[in-house]
């Protein structure tokens, strides 16, 4: 928790007067927007548009002011966490689910930076499953044409029922042997009927702020 919020914190120090900020989602930004609601209370002038209907209760709650991403105009820096972080800076993310309003956040910002403690670095993306979001119509239709990629795959489930996401739609966690081109994976899933998005990020972080091994926040440019 202790890297979590070093990290998570951090990032503030890349925000400036009059930004729009991309907020994502997860438990290391919560400590983002902890920080962030701090200097919005000492005067500093930010806008932010939420990833996910969570982010945008905690941020309501902590007073940090709010736009859609219409009247933002444009997203000067998102911030958000991840899943997992291999070394060529790709990203697995969707652990809570909002990997679709996050990719398409993440897109529209000028600087995208991820919070990320240490345990999320991982040799190989395949260590964690890939959330797929995809439409609840026919999903069995849509699973037989994730798993022919070469993946299991197993529907989210929460209190014994789908879990459902900020977009009224399904996630199935899949779990692939090898992923050796993400961007060529990413392109075959989303040309599936019934996939909405899905939760690799290939290509998209600028800075990764993690903890090094003396306990310190750290930024790494990709
Ligand atoms: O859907 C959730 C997001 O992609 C999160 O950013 C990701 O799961 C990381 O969350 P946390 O910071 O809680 O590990």
């Amino acid at each position: 928790m202790e890297s979590k919020r070093l990290a998570g914190e951090k990032a503030v120090d890349f925000v400036e007067e009059g930004m729009v900020l991309g907020l994502g989602t997860g438990s290391t930004v919560y400590f983002t927007l902890v920080r962030l609601a701090e200097r919005v209370k000492q005067g500093l002038n930010i806008k932010g548009v939420p990833t996910s209907i969570e982010t945008e209760r905690i941020a309501r709650h902590l007073g940090i002011p709010l736009v859609n991403s219409g009247e933002a105009g444009k997203i000067d820096v998102a911030i958000d966490g991840a899943d997992a972080i291999d070394s060529h800076f790709t990203l697995i993310k969707g652990g809570g689910g909002a990997l679709l309003r996050e990719k398409m956040i993440a897109l529209a910002a000028d600087r995208f930076i991820v919070v990320a403690d240490p345990g999320k670095f991982v040799t190989d993306l395949t260590h964690v499953n890939l959330p797929v979001e995809i439409i609840p119509f026919a999903r069995e239709l849509t699973e037989i044409h994730v798993k022919g990629l070469g993946c299991t795959t197993r529907l989210r489930m929460k209190d014994n029922k789908p879990f459902i996401t900020d977009n009224g739609n399904f996630i199935l966690d899949c779990s692939f042997s090898e992923i050796i081109e993400p961007n060529d994976l990413q392109m075959k899933l989303n040309r599936i009927p019934g996939v909405v998005e899905n939760g690799l990020f290939a290509g998209l972080a600028d800075q990764i702020i993690t903890v090094d091994h003396s306990g310190k926040a750290a930024v790494l440019e990709t």
